[in-house]
């Protein structure tokens, strides 16, 4: 069974100020775009690196082969999911952050304030998705068609998408 990690890295959802939107609009996406089945891992903690450290590690622990983040990305002084995330993975993967960003600008002029990242440790990809909701969606379709098939090569679990890419075997 495919295992997917929702962590959404939130001082106020986490304190029950306001309902968590963004990690809602992860497991709509998933539902919409992965085709065989799969189980959801769902993890609400405040800005707090060890904490995000922690739960990281227990997602890769758990065989999670897919670890999408949220929240925390971002230039205040309690921001710091890239940071975490670059403690716990063993391969960064620049691309995806680069690709969000310049992908976010036909939204956002502030698209450039996210330092997310992706990277892999062991048999878990992470990548890190800003916090407001409706960031979620645009910023996974700029990245999600390479997401299953690094994973494949990362031997996770087989993610069947219509949308994802994967590079035809060579006979
Ligand atoms: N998980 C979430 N659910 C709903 N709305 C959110 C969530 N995270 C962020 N937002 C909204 O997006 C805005 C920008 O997100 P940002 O991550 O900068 O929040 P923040 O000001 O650091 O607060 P917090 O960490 O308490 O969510 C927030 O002001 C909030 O309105
Ligand atoms: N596509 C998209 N990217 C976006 C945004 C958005 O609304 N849409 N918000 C930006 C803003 S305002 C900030 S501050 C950064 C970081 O957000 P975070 O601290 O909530 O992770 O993401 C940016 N990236």
């Amino acid at each position: 069974m495919v295992k997917i990690a929702v962590v959404t890295m939130s001082d106020r959802a986490s304190a029950g100020i306001y309902e968590d939107k963004s990690g809602k609009e992860i497991e709509k996406f998933l539902n919409e775009n992965i085709t065989n089945k799969f189980e959801i891992v769902y993890k609400l903690i405040p800005d707090d690196y060890d904490t995000i450290v922690n739960t990281l590690k227990e997602m890769v622990d758990q065989n999670c082969s897919l670890i999408l983040t949220t929240g925390g990305t971002g230039p205040a002084p309690r921001d710091v999911t890239p940071e975490a995330t670059k403690e716990v993975i063993e391969k960064e993967l620049p691309g995806f952050g680069e690709l969000m960003r310049m992908h976010s600008l036909k939204y956002v002029p502030t698209s450039i304030l996210a330092r997310g990242t992706a990277g892999v440790v062991k048999n878990s990809f992470i990548l890190n998705l800003p916090g407001s909701p409706k960031a979620i969606k645009e910023n996974l379709e700029a990245v999600w068609a390479a997401i299953p098939y690094a994973i494949d090569l990362i031997g996770g679990a087989f993610i069947e998408s219509p949308s994802a890419f994967r590079p035809k075997k060579k006979k």
